[in-house]
């Protein structure tokens, strides 16, 4: 029997998780999502099938995992609504929010639960999500295992076993679809001024980005020989490709990731356990 998974909070990222899930064959009625308002609850019931629920408490009482995927910033409320009710259920907790540590939640929770902190992303709404998963020492094999192929269900998973890492993965992955949105709306701009419909210039770049992420994940050649494979010598690419060195790209995303990261640690020691 598939497991019943519990979500609290329906916004962009539970909606994410879940419209993967379903697309992967995750029944239905075994999902439930939660939310103060009918208003983010009524489009998911109505897209998706799944059961809603205003009252988180009600909606983990025959949960066998419960997704925490609210603003880090009611978290700590949140939890300590759920804390007699999941103390007393006991069902694998699975954390999504962005830096709060698993001692603040475990605090919150009333210690002790099996926790799994996950920093996923959102394209595993089209199945193509990646995440990377920490567990406490609470969480059992099969409960590893179960939440392994919760979020594999909606793309890639990767095991960290320091919880700070977490942190690096929101750099990495859980904050990077955006950069690639910034680079796709970067580029609509500047083939429109290079004479482009905007349609068009977006649906190319689009795609490239597409294809060139299909062939690095299906190729043995690294990133840098793929892209070596398009500069012909004295070519286009070449010229594009200096420019972006001689402006100083690596160094842009790596102090963007670093800010990324440094703002999950703040965001934990802000929200932490007090
Ligand atoms: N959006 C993203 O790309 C990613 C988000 N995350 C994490 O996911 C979590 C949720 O983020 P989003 O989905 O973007 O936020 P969102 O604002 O889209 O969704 C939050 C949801 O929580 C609900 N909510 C608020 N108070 C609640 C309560 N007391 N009980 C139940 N539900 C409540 C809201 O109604 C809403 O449905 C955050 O902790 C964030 O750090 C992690 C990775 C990626
Ligand atoms: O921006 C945020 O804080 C969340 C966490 C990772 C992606 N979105």
């Amino acid at each position: 029997m598939a497991s019943r998974v519990t979500f609290i909070g329906a916004g962009n990222m539970a909606s994410a998780i879940i419209g993967g899930m379903i697309d992967n064959g995750h029944p239905a009625t075994a999902i439930t999502a939660t939310s103060p308002s009918d208003a983010f609850l009524a489009p998911l019931h109505e897209r998706f099938g799944i059961r809603t629920n205003t009252d988180n408490a009600a909606a983990v009482r025959d949960a066998d995992v419960v997704v925490l995927a609210v603003k880090p910033q009611v978290m700590r409320d949140v939890c300590e609504g759920l804390r007699d009710t999941l103390q007393r259920q006991r069902p694998l907790v699975i954390s999504v929010a962005a830096g709060l540590t698993a001692e603040s939640l475990q605090a919150w929770l009333g210690g002790g639960l099996p926790l799994v902190r996950c920093m996923p992303n959102t394209p595993s709404l089209v199945g193509a999500g990646a995440a990377g998963l920490y567990a406490t020492p609470e969480v059992s094999a099969e409960q590893r295992t179960l939440a392994s192929e919760l979020l594999e269900a909606v793309g890639i998973v990767e095991w960290v076993e320091e919880e700070n890492l977490l942190d690096a993965v929101t750099a990495v992955s859980g904050s990077a679809p955006a950069y690639f949105f910034l680079m796709f709306e970067a580029m609509e701009e500047a083939g429109v001024k290079l004479g482009l419909p905007a349609e068009t210039a977006r649906r190319l770049a689009i795609q490239t980005a597409l294809g060139a992420a299909r062939m690095a994940q299906q190729s043995d050649l690294t990133p840098d020989r793929l892209k070596r494979n398009v500069m012909s010598p004295g070519g286009t690419t070449e010229r594009a490709i200096e420019h972006l060195e001689q402006a100083g790209l690596r160094g842009i995303l790596a102090d963007a990731m670093e800010a990324c990261a440094a703002r999950a640690r703040e965001m934990a020691e802000e929200l932490g356990q007090r």
